[in-house]
């Protein structure tokens, strides 16, 4: 019920001053992001990476209006990119970008831009000996973004996609994205949605959810399910037994600090799992949709702005 009131009262510039003014180190803030600079993302990766887990990094930023805003955040991918490299880590850990951050909302030039700066990291990400996987956002993007994925795929096959069960569309979109070589990442989706486009009710997002789950893992693809969700997980599980998948056709995903005690369980089982790892400064918007997600974590929130620690 809090979930839509937190995520309108994070897009209100005053709470966003107040809140980014708490150091990345203070315990709500760091418990999500594990820093802001490359070699924080790194470590993190590292220490993932030696406890059994796969890695992909999101370097934070969305909605960019600015070319060079746009252009630092390809500079900072290239960065962590040739950094995993160096550092022998990029076997086991990817990155994920959102293409708003990447010119995708640039007026006019948005899609050019936005397609010449994900091909620019998909470059580096094949010359690291990784890949890259493309975040999905808010539903006004869903067809831009899936465009962009197709002209992508005609040369780096390996660009993973992310689809939102709680999207009315998505169902059909599992079906069209679940072909040999395709990683199709599912979550539920994380935005404030209109009814029109988005089941509203949780139940009917958990009933889309494992709809798309069945057709993805019966399908010919690689599935990547994203969920903490303990439902969904051994959803997830019955399914690959009942389609004949062996573990590593497909993956599980769950995001820094959301329920590692699950992460380590399912990697010490045999299962594929990747942590989703966000760095970087502007770490605003995630922290406030996993807040929305959370409302349970309000408290320890606002002791944390409240002691600013
Ligand atoms: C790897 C990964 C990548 C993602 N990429 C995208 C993307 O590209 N686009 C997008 O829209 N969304 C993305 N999401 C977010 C996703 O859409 C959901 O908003 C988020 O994962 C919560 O949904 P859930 O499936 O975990 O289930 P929920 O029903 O939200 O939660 C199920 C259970 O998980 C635990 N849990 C969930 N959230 C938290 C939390 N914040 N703190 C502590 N415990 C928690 C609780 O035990 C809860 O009962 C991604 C999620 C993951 C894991």
């Amino acid at each position: 019920m809090l979930r839509q009131p937190l995520l309108m009262l994070s897009r209100s510039d005053k709470v966003k001053n107040f809140v980014t003014a708490m150091p990345v180190s203070s315990g709500i803030v760091s418990r999500y992001v594990p820093g802001e600079a490359t070699q924080d993302a790194v470590e993190a990766t590292r220490e993932l990476i030696e406890s059994g887990l796969h890695v992909t990094l999101d370097f934070l930023g969305e909605d960019t209006l600015d070319r060079e805003q746009a252009d630092a955040t390809v500079a900072a991918y290239l960065d962590v990119l040739s950094a995993l490299a160096d550092q022998g880590l990029a076997r086991n850990a990817e990155v994920s970008v959102k293409l708003s951050a990447v010119g995708q909302s640039l007026a006019d030039v948005g899609e050019k831009v936005a397609i010449e700066n994900a091909r620019t990291i998909c470059h580096a990400a094949r010359n690291a000996g990784t890949t890259v996987t493309l975040d999905m956002e808010d539903h006004t993007t869903t067809d831009s973004t899936l465009g962009i994925l197709r002209e992508l795929r005609k040369d780096f096959p390996e660009t993973g996609a992310v689809l939102q069960a709680y999207l009315r569309r998505t169902e059909a979109d599992c079906r069209d994205l679940a072909y040999e070589g395709s990683r199709v990442r599912l979550c539920k989706g994380a935005y404030n949605e209109p009814e029109s486009v988005a089941f509203q009710d949780k139940h009917d997002v958990d009933k889309s959810y494992v709809r798309c789950l069945k057709v993805l893992m019966g399908g010919a693809g690689y599935p990547m399910i994203a969920s903490h969700d303990p439902r969904m997980v051994d959803i997830a599980g019955a399914l690959a037994t009942r389609n004949g998948r062996a573990q590593g056709s497909y993956e599980y995903q769950m995001l820094y600090g959301i329920r590692p005690d699950e992460q380590k369980r399912l990697a010490d089982a045999g299962e594929k799992v990747r942590v989703y790892v966000p760095y970087g400064q502007e770490w605003y918007g995630y922290l406030m949709r996993r807040l929305a997600e959370r409302p349970s974590n309000l408290t320890f929130f606002v002791h944390s702005l409240v002691s600013k620690k």
